[in-house]
């Protein structure tokens, strides 16, 4: 049956994923292969490619990973270049199957043909208005071109990658998920800032959330583990990666999350400021008012403020120059983790590294303690999930002794450190394993865009 790209533009990475519809069970695509370009915003990048399911292919047995630095720039070029690899691939199941090398293990048979790919499936960060999947054409792309203010560092960036793909596959149809949609239901006052409703209203001035995907994956996902049905499920989910926010799930639909009408708000990410007083923008670009030699502003600071602030400019600096990034010098979270900490111990060092750690705990801890306010403490977990919150094992027990003052029982030490080592979508890393439990979901946002696609497919 036909395959299925999935492609997702996160702000420092290009992840995709390839699967295919089978006959017996159309409703869950199959994994082939997946592959992620890293650290797209700040060079060099890393391009991993993994063949997932076997291939029918002596070469590439199931499992096989390249890793390679292509010198990629952007989202665009790194989808071109996981174009080029599939291609090559598709040639080399070509020739070993003409000479009958094809593998007997393979239970379903897969034409890596691109021509075979029908549905490209786009995570679009911003949908507006728009809360369901839409086939791309020149109205929806204009619609999503629109909002590309709304979240500068990914409208811009999927759309390139659409218009790469429509180029390259033009038999394939562009489908786009948004992550706004997962948020549809935020209750009104929620959603609202206290400003004029009229001009709010006008000009779409609201709250509306993002890591939409990933929290529909989570959901299901931590539905499933817990036995329970996704409409009764009540849980606190973080997101934490470049882009970082926290979301309030009840009966499996989001009441509150932390980034707002764009993906800045809320927790601070990799180069994003995260919540900040809003005046602060103004002032913080006042000092580069022009100097005399002796360093006095030549203008007053309210002239200053005039002359030197562009809305452009000041969305620019607090979505790309602000975050660990600014605070650290770096934008890898792994590194702060490993540089804050004596290594092997867990005693706090004196640098910026420390600084930038306690801000970000803070922060998350902050949204944690509001959402089991929103929640009314009816909480039956609290979920870890994205770069971080899957690999830190340090932000995971950091938060887990915080909230014992909640009634959690803590981290189990073991679980929590050994969660590299274990498969699963979702694990359990608390201690006890009744009542409110603290779980990590490998959240996997390609896998939603194929459930999705497969959804849509059947229904259009
Ligand atoms: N071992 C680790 N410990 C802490 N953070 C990590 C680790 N490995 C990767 N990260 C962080 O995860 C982030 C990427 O998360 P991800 O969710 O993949 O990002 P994106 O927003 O691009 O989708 C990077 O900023 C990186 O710093
Ligand atoms: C919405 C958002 O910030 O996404 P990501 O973390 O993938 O950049
Ligand atoms: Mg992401």
């Amino acid at each position: 049956m036909s395959l299925i790209l999935a492609v997702n533009a996160g702000s420092s990475s290009l992840k995709i994923s390839l699967f295919q519809r089978i006959t017996h069970d159309p409703a869950v695509p199959r994994l082939l292969l997946t592959s992620s370009t890293s650290s797209i915003s700040s060079p060099p990048s890393k391009f991993t490619f993994t063949i997932i399911d076997t291939l029918g292919l002596d070469r590439y047995s199931a499992g096989h990973k390249e890793t390679s630095d292509p010198n990629i720039l952007d989202h665009e070029s790194a989808f071109r270049h996981f174009l080029d690899r599939l291609a090559q691939l598709g040639a080399a199941q070509h020739t070993e199957q003409t000479g009958g090398a094809q593998n007997a293990e393979s239970e379903v048979k897969v034409n890596l043909d691109l021509n075979e790919i029908r549905n490209i499936c786009h995570r679009v960060v911003h949908g507006g208005e728009y809360v369901d999947p839409v086939i791309i054409n020149e109205e929806t792309y204009n619609h999503i071109e629109r909002l590309s203010d709304l979240a500068p560092l990914h409208n811009g960036a999927s759309l390139r990658v659409i218009r790469a793909a429509i180029e390259a596959l033009p038999g394939a149809r562009s489908i786009a998920f948004f992550d706004t949609a997962f948020h549809k239901h935020l209750p009104a006052h929620v959603a609202a800032y206290a400003i004029d409703q009229n001009v709010a209203r006008k000009r779409g001035l609201r709250k509306y959330g993002f890591h939409g995907l990933s929290y529909a994956f989570i959901t299901r996902e931590v539905a499933q583990y817990l036995q329970k049905d996704p409409s009764t499920l009540n849980i606190i989910a973080l997101h934490i990666g470049s882009g970082a926010s926290a979301c309030a799930i009840r009966g499996g639909k989001s009441i509150d999350t932390s980034m707002g009408l764009t993906p800045l708000s809320g927790l601070p990410g990799s180069t994003r400021a995260g919540d900040v007083d809003p005046s602060l923008i103004f002032h913080y670009m006042s000092l580069d008012a022009p100097h005399q030699d002796d360093g006095t502003i030549i203008m007053s600071r309210k002239e200053g403020v005039a002359r030197e602030v562009h809305i452009s400019e000041a969305e620019m600096i607090l979505n790309t120059q602000m975050g660990w990034k600014a605070l650290t010098g770096t934008t890898d979270f792994g590194e702060i983790v490993r540089k804050a900490f004596l290594p092997g111990t867990e005693e706090p060092q004196d640098n910026q590294y420390t600084f930038a750690f306690n801000l970000l705990l803070d922060r998350i801890l902050h949204f944690v303690g509001a959402y089991h306010l929103v929640l009314r403490g009816d909480v039956h977990a609290l979920v870890f999930a994205g770069g971080v919150g899957e690999r830190s094992s340090v932000v995971r027990r950091k938060v887990g002794e915080a909230i014992e003052c909640l009634g959690y029982v803590g981290v189990d030490n073991m679980a929590n450190e050994g969660v590299d080592g274990v498969d699963g979508d979702v694990l359990d890393i608390g201690i006890q394993k009744r009542g409110q439990k603290i779980l990590v979901c490998r959240t996997d946002e390609q896998r939603e865009l194929a459930r999705g696609c497969a959804v849509v497919e059947d229904y259009w």
